[in-house]
């Protein structure tokens, strides 16, 4: 039977008074590549604060690969690209390879210096995102597509099993959405499993394996096909508001 990477059973969370997830029942598994949608303010930072152990459920339980999220102690098992990472100050001086070896030193400590091993690690995990030839080029002159990539190499390097992105395409063009897609593929094909938040519904119905509709509960889970295929008036439902979905034509 394939592992659950994360199982959430009745999760509720609060901020003070406002309710944000409402008893959610929610798995990961390995190999899994999940589109998680929903309106804005509907709960889908909160339950990656939550995987990320940032937060804590106000009741109900996670757990990671089985263990109660609070004793899991793994924490390069799960790796992060947040929706801001794309928007990297033109200023920052920090070479690609500096930026990637950040994502071992969180691992390791600041302290601990990178052995030839981790150096040949970076490199390795910059090649694998197509940006070999950028090492050592300022993160701040590449475009917000090359930068995605960057910060995707920065989260692989220390060999997550579940990689969780929030909003990566943003401010992508669409020729870069759709490599970037074939990147996010290769990534799935390797063991990676994903979960990727995004607003732009028809690109991840056809790319997801399984779509989660979230507002405040879990609306849908399931196949991609099946959410493309509900009526209006259902997804407007779950949204929320009236919703005009515009599918792509691949
Ligand atoms: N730090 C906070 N303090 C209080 N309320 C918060 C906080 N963060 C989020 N919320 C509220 O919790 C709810 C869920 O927010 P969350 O950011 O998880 O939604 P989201 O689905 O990620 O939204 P978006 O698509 O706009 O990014 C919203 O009503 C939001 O206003």
């Amino acid at each position: 039977m394939t592992k659950a990477i994360v199982n959430m059973e009745h999760v509720h969370f609060r901020y003070g008074h406002r309710k944000a997830l409402d008893d959610i029942q929610f798995q990961i598994k390995e190999g899994d590549f999940i589109g998680l949608v929903g309106p804005n303010g509907g709960g889908k930072t909160t339950l990656i604060k939550l995987i990320l152990g940032i937060e804590k459920p106000t009741s109900g339980s996670i757990e990671i690969f089985g263990q109660p999220i609070e004793k899991f102690k793994q924490k390069n098992v799960i790796g992060y690209v947040s929706q801001k990472a794309n928007s990297f100050n033109k200023g920052f001086p920090a070479t690609v390879y500096e930026v990637v070896a950040m994502g071992l030193t969180a691992k390791l400590g600041i302290m601990k210096r990178l052995t030839r091993q981790d150096k040949v690690k970076i490199k390795e995990t910059v090649a694998k995102v197509g940006m070999l030839d950028y090492l050592y080029d300022n993160i701040g002159d590449l475009s917000g597509g090359q930068q995605q990539r960057i910060f995707i190499a920065r989260a692989l390097v220390s060999d997550p099993q579940l990689l969780i992105l929030d909003e990566p395409t943003v401010g992508v063009d669409a020729e870069n959405v759709e490599k970037f897609f074939d990147l996010l593929h290769e990534l799935n094909q390797q063991g990676i499993s994903l979960l990727l938040v995004t607003h732009d519904i028809g690109t991840m119905t056809h790319h997801a394996q399984q779509v989660v509709c979230l507002n405040k509960t879990l609306h849908f889970h399931g196949n991609p096909n099946t959410f493309s295929s509900l009526s209006k008036e259902q997804l407007s439902e779950y949204y929320g508001h009236p919703l005009n979905l515009v599918t792509h034509q691949h």
